[in-house]
Formats: C-alpha cells, sequence, structure tokens
C-alpha cells in the first residue's frame, strides 16, 4: 500500500461519518445558497503583467514533517497572506494527516476575497459539492487518485458547478493525462507520492509537455524566493507553497517577499 493509499482509506472512511450527517440533497441545497465561485483562473494569471503568482497554503501537518505549525487562528493566517498580495489560499482539509478541516475552509472563506482551493484527496462527487458548499472556488484533483474516466467526468463536474480544477501530476504521463482530461489548470508536485521526498527538478522535467493555454502550478519544495525564482525561470504561472510559510515565524513578511519575487521584471520577458 502507498502513502496515497493509505491517505485516501483514511479519507474515506472520515466521509463516510460526513455522508451519513449530511445528505447529499442538504449539500447540493446549501451549495445553491452560496454566492457564486471567484474566477480564479484570471487571479492566479498575473494580471496584465503575467507576474507569478502564490498559492499560500494554510498547513498545520504533513505525512512527510508531522506538525508544522499551530495555527490557532486560519483566519488570521489567510488574512494576512491576502494582505501580502497572495492570488488564493489553499487550505488542506483532510483530517488525519493533515489535521485540516471544512471548518478550516468555512474560517478562511469568511476571512478573505481571493479564491480559496479546497486541499483533499477527493475521491467521490460528493467531496465536490462539499467543497462548492464550503464557498471553495478551486478544488483539488489528483491525477495519481482518479482513473481517467473518473478524472474527466470530476473535472467536468468542478467546472459545471463554476469552480476551477486543480489538476495535480507527479511525472509526464499524468500530465498528459490531466490534459487529455480536460484541466485548465495544472500543478506538477515535485514531492513523489511514494517515497514523500521532494525532487524540484520534477518540475522542468514535466511542465515542458503542457500547453502555453494552461495555468502551470509549480507545487511543493519552496523553501524561500530563490525557489519560487527558479519555478518561475523554468516556466511556472503560480508557485503554491505550504510549510515554509507556516514555519516561517512571520508569513505575513514571507508572502510579501515571494509575492515580489514572482513579480521581478527579468520575469515579464519570459514566454509564459
Ligand atoms: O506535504 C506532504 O507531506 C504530503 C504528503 C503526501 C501527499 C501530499 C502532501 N502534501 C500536500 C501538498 O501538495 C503540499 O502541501 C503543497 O504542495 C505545499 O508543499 P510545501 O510547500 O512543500 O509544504
Amino acid at each position: 500500500m502507498t502513502v496515497l493509499d493509505e491517505i485516501i482509506a483514511g479519507v474515506r472512511e472520515d466521509l463516510a461519518l460526513r455522508e451519513a450527517r449530511v445528505s447529499l440533497d442538504q449539500l447540493k441545497e446549501r451549495a445553491s445558497r452560496i454566492p457564486s465561485a471567484r474566477n480564479a483562473e484570471a487571479a492566479l494569471r498575473g494580471g496584465e503583467h503575467r507576474s507569478v503568482t502564490i498559492i499560500a497554503e494554510c498547513k498545520r501537518s504533513s505525512p512527510s514533517k508531522g506538525a508544522l505549525a499551530q495555527i490557532a487562528d486560519p483566519a488570521a493566517l489567510a488574512a494576512s497572506y491576502e494582505a501580502g498580495g497572495a492570488a488564493a489560499i489553499s487550505v488542506l482539509t483532510e483530517e488525519r494527516r493533515f489535521k485540516g478541516s471544512l471548518a478550516d475552509l468555512d474560517k478562511v472563506r469568511a476571512a478573505v476575497d481571493i479564491p480559496v482551493l479546497r486541499k483533499d484527496f477527493v475521491v467521490t462527487p460528493y467531496q465536490i459539492w462539499e467543497a462548492r458548499a464550503h464557498g471553495a472556488d478551486i478544488v483539488l484533483l489528483i491525477v495519481a487518485a482518479l482513473e481517467q474516466t473518473v478524472l474527466t467526468s470530476y473535472i467536468e463536474r468542478v467546472h459545471s458547478l463554476g469552480m476551477t480544477a486543480l489538476v495535480e501530476a507527479h511525472d509526464r504521463d499524468e500530465a498528459l493525462r490531466a490534459i487529455d482530461a480536460g484541466a485548465r489548470v495544472i500543478g506538477v508536485n515535485t514531492r513523489d507520492l511514494k517515497t514523500l521526498d521532494v525532487d524540484r527538478g520534477v518540475f522542468e522535467q514535466v511542465v515542458d509537455v503542457l500547453p502555453h493555454d494552461v495555468i502551470r502550478v509549480a507545487e511543493s519544495g519552496v523553501r524561500g524566493t530563490q525557489d519560487v525564482m527558479n519555478y518561475a525561470r523554468c516556466g511556472a504561472d503560480t508557485v503554491l507553497v505550504g510549510e515554509a510559510l507556516v514555519t516561517s515565524g512571520d508569513p505575513a513578511a514571507s508572502i510579501r517577499d515571494m509575492v515580489a519575487i514572482g513579480q521581478h521584471p527579468s520575469l515579464d520577458a519570459m514566454e509564459r
């Protein structure tokens, strides 16, 4: 059993408990009362100058590192990310390994105006409705966790609810599957899901299969501004950062520095 299989087994157990408490019809009703999803693609594109944007993550714990940060107030953290110029906020909602929750998603949603990503291990349509019902604008779909026809239908479902699918690949084959499935925003996660090791070089190995009209997201392993710059120079439109922000001691200053690097004039000239 891989780490991904183990995580998903736990996700399915927790999901069964939530499904027993809240029916799909109740979720759909709640989703119908939520304001429309924000335009995440526009936010991630970085405006007129096509700056490289940052998705800042609310991350308490991880399978690779264990406890990372006591986040007593996810709303305050998210507000500081927004004030520092983040293009979107990623909220880990998986409970067992990441110590996240839908309650965190609710708090972050209420605290910011920028798009919010529900980052979890989606294996049923119920979770997509949950994301919308809790105000998410973006939903993570992991290619390695979904068979191709299922991936395609989940991307369609996310888009039909007005949200954006961030489709995560770990290698070139998965990136090609994401494209075939209709993804418009594709993340290359440089953390190997079997070993949990990060190899930032994977982004460069995979990114050239992604068409230029797709938003290319570099995920994982950013230690500071230099790694943001390196991903940007390899062709990232957006960089997703978790650990480095929550462990920095000053997330507001760290996000400001990363956002500033993404606006560096040397990146304007790059064809992205
Ligand atoms: O972070 C982990 O250990 C992990 C393990 C298994 C599956 C997913 C995992 N992380 C989720 C993420 O994709 C990251 O939280 C995200 O890319 C930010 O990464 P980082 O900046 O390295 O915290």
